[in-house]
């Protein structure tokens, strides 16, 4: 029972065709497109796949480009399906005042960490670092429960704020300094920084919560920017929503219930 997972950001569409909907299951093909270029999905990356058995998606981007990925998947014959946040999924438990208002993504992005965490016989508080458009840093108990999290901009939408605020901030990339000494170096590293300091303070905030220290996991399109940035230690993953989509879909669509 092949199964197609999706994750619709607020700048890309990452999809991963798996064999089967289960926990570390075989690749067979997976790609990434901006939010722009999705409608031709259909007539490019998606034409010669294999009509995939089971779809399971989650999605921050809005209605209207829910209607137009839903429409890039009526070349098979497989129901979209899309995660919402709940008060309690595959043992996390939802600390949100309003659990579904939680965005899908982040919410899918914990239950595949701490599931990576789990199978690893390993059971500690645990901090979630998703770089993408926005950054996201979220704590996990030892038993599971979202105890909540922080938003801040991502690095693009860090720059564009100061650059339409100010005027003299319109200036190239510039490269992360610990005494930046231009202006393009002090806003990437700014920003760079920003989010290190937010990782760091949410990591003793656990800490001190739990008495113990915390794991650190980090995953996003802008992950590997902040990598050598961090003063905290952590493992960077390569695609966290994926894991907690399969982990969703292993107890969805179990394998005997094909029809
Ligand atoms: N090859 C790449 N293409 C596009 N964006 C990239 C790439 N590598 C890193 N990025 C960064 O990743 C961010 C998008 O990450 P992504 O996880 O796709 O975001 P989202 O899930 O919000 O759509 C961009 O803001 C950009 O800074
Ligand atoms: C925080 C987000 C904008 C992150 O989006 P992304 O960077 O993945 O595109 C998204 O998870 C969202 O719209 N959340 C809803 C509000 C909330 O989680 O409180
Ligand atoms: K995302």
């Amino acid at each position: 029972m092949s199964f197609l997972a999706i994750d619709v950001g607020n700048t890309r569409l990452k999809w991963a065709l798996y064999e089967e909907p289960s926990r570390g299951a075989t690749v067979l093909a997976q790609g990434a497109e901006f939010l722009e270029n999705i409608d031709k999905l259909a007539d490019h990356a998606w034409a010669h796949l294999p009509a995939p058995d089971r779809m399971l998606g989650c999605i921050v981007a809005g209605e209207a480009v829910k209607r137009r990925v839903e429409e890039q998947m009526e070349i098979w014959d497989v129901m979209p399906k899309w995660v919402v946040s709940t008060q309690s999924e595959a043992g996390l438990i939802n600390g949100y005042d309003h659990p579904t208002r939680l965005g899908a993504d982040r919410w899918v992005a914990m239950i595949g960490a701490r599931h990576r965490m789990l199978s690893r016989g390993e059971c500690a508080p645990l901090i979630v670092v998703m770089v993408g458009t926005a950054v996201t840093v979220e704590a996990i108990d030892h038993e599971g429960r979202f105890l909540g999290g922080l938003i801040l901009p991502g690095h693009g939408i860090m720059l564009r704020a100061l650059e339409s605020g100010t005027a003299g901030l319109h200036v190239p990339t510039g490269e992360v300094k610990l005494f930046p000494t231009n202006t393009s170096d002090a806003l990437t590293s700014g920003g760079t920084y920003a989010i290190a300091g937010a990782v760091a303070r949410m990591v003793d905030h656990l800490q001190t919560h739990c008495a113990q220290t915390p794991q650190c996991v980090m995953t996003g399109g802008a992950g590997w920017k902040m990598a050598p940035s961090m003063s905290v230690n952590f493992e960077l993953v390569d695609n966290l929503i994926f894991d907690g989509l399969l982990e969703i879909a292993a107890r969805r669509f179990p394998a005997e219930d094909l029809t």
